[in-house]
């Protein structure tokens, strides 16, 4: 039978110690509900004792039910007092969880440099804040601080700590490398000594200052620990905690241990993009497992072989935790990244044929160029559309002009006027923005929008621009990246030019271009706002 482990997420706690990380008590709700549909075993939300926050997100999880077991945390009482008079012990009771973390010192350098107390005082301090949660029928976890750097300087006391948590009611002593920098053999000699040395569960909690906080988890498992506590993508105090979304797929796919169920783990992608658009924090495209790119194939070598069985170049199915293959088209494809990507596009090319290569020296000689297909969907669709069906566009381009005018006390503004040509008729149009390029935008919807009614329902929503040759500042050249949406629909269109307008126009008209030729989706949007009751004016 595999064996099972714990997963604590800490992402609400330790994770917002990270830089950068804030969450309100409504953004941990949300987290904690995809971690408990996840899940994980515990969810550790806050600290009572360190802010209001904390204490109405502790209040607000009551009105749920919830498969996990919330955890507060806090740490052991203060030196020289009483566990029962200590208000931070007293907030984690007041917030009602079912169990309770307590830090606590491992490292006789940090009792006496930290807390400036003795050794004897540091033990008092653990074993009376234990037995006082208890007491209150808590299940107690002691993080026992720094233990890996105190086991290497005074190994005896640092087993002390753990026998005196265990001997006054933990349930579990979670071993934290709490500043990162303990290598994965060690940590599986520690853990090792520790299991020996103690009768109480263990748990392993590490931190990522020498990118080995996932390693250190997996070898602490496999010394025997029965709980592992990290956060999603990793979030945490300076370089992180140890990424939950890389430990979990390891221990369940890679070391037969069972974590969560598998349909569980096939939302692990949704789960982990979704904690980084509620941080706010851009998830590395190259995140293992989760990462956009981490099952991206680019090389033209690589696409033809994962054509032919996907096991050549992926280390496990995607699916598996929820992330999908994808084959991308760039200056480094062959002709089976084209006919892969065609083909998912919708349209049939022929391997060999003449115009399937023209059509991949063109991708190389625009990537030559600067433009960067991989990151712009649309405009390559467009470009595969206009080489294999030669449809006619829906408007020529005459003319644009821009004036940018400051006036004293009012902020700048920009005028665009617009010349196009739908079915030889000549469509001038100005209209303002609150730059050049959205006062194009403006000018150039408002010139469709008689010819083509649905075109206000689009919108750009980001715009990237990149200078692509920074030594030659004369003559060098901008990339604009530029994403629409349509209400349902999201696209990427790419320009490339000297002239930073010139670039972003080339993107906007491939944008609008593309929505115009997704009139079928156009319907569908249409009909789906009709059934919502949204109606245009
Ligand atoms: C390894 C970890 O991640 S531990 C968790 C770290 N997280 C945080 O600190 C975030 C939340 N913290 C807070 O909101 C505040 O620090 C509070 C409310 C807990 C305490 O605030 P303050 O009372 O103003 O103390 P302050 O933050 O300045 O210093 C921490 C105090 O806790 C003491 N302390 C540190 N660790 C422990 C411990 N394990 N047990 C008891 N006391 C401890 C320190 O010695 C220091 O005491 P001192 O003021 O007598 O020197
Ligand atoms: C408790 C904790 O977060 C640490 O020691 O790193």
């Amino acid at each position: 039978m595999k064996k099972s482990i714990a997963i604590f997420d800490t992402t609400l706690r330790d994770g917002t110690q990270g830089e950068g990380i804030s969450l309100s008590a409504e953004d941990k709700f949300k987290i904690a509900r995809r971690l408990d549909s996840l899940g994980v075993h515990y969810i550790e939300g806050g600290i009572p004792g360190s802010n209001s926050k904390d204490i109405e997100f502790f209040r607000r999880i009551k009105s749920y039910t919830w498969n996990a077991r919330f955890v507060a945390f806090g740490s052991t009482r203060r030196k020289d007092s009483i566990a029962d008079q200590d208000a931070n012990l007293n907030r984690i009771i007041e917030a009602q969880v079912p169990a309770a973390t307590l830090v606590g010192k491992a490292w006789d350098f940090h009792v006496h440099t930290a807390l400036q107390t003795s050794l004897e005082e540091n033990l008092a301090m653990i074993a009376d804040s234990i037995a006082y949660l208890k007491q209150h029928q808590l299940e107690v976890m002691l993080d026992a601080e720094h233990f890996f750097d105190g086991f290497k300087h005074n190994s005896e006391y640092a087993l002390q700590v753990l026998r005196t948590a265990a001997n006054a009611g933990a349930d579990w002593v979670v071993l934290c490398d709490t500043n990162g920098g303990t290598l994965p053999h060690e940590i599986h000699q520690i853990v090792s000594a520790a299991i020996e040395g103690t009768q109480v569960k263990i748990g392993i909690h590490t931190h990522n200052d020498c990118e080995l906080a996932v390693a250190n988890s997996l070898a602490a498992v496999q010394a025997g620990a029965l709980q592992v506590q990290g956060t999603m993508n990793g979030y945490g105090e300076r370089c992180g905690n140890a990424n939950l979304c890389s430990i979990i797929p390891n221990l369940q796919l890679k070391l037969d241990y069972n974590c969560i169920a598998d349909d569980q783990l096939q939302q692990l992608t949704s789960v982990a993009r979704y904690v980084s658009e509620i941080a706010n924090v851009n998830m590395p495209v190259n995140q293992p497992y989760v990462g956009n790119a981490s099952f991206a194939h680019k090389g033209g070598i690589h696409v033809s072989a994962i054509l032919k069985d996907s096991r050549t170049y992926e280390h496990i199915q995607p699916e598996l935790v929820g992330n999908k293959q994808r084959v991308l088209v760039s200056e480094l494809a062959g002709q089976s990244n084209v006919l892969s990507k065609a083909q998912q596009l919708g349209y049939e090319l022929d391997a060999g044929k003449p115009a399937t290569k023209a059509i991949i020296e063109r991708i190389k000689q625009l990537e030559h160029e600067g433009y960067q297909f991989e990151g712009a969907d649309a405009s390559l669709e467009l470009m595969l559309r206009q080489a294999i069906s030669n449809e006619q566009e829906p408007f020529q381009f005459e003319s644009f002009k821009i004036l940018v005018e400051k006036s004293k006390n009012r902020p700048v503004v920009s005028e665009a006027i617009v010349k196009i040509n739908i079915d030889n008729e000549s469509i001038y149009m100005a209209a303002e923005g609150n730059g050049p390029v959205n006062a194009l935008d403006n000018a150039l919807r408002k010139a469709l929008s008689r010819h083509y009614p649905g075109i206000e329902d689009m919108h750009l929503t980001d715009y990237k621009v990149r200078v692509l040759d920074e030594s030659d500042t004369t003559a060098a050249k901008v990339r604009v990246l530029i994403e629409s949406t349509d209400f349902e629909h999201t696209w990427s269109t790419v320009g490339v030019s000297q002239n930073v307008i010139e670039a972003s126009w080339e993107a906007l008209v491939d944008s609008i271009r593309y929505a115009l030729y997704g009139k079928e989706k156009k319907l569908q949007t249409n009909e789906r706002k009709e059934s919502l009751g949204i109606v245009n004016h």
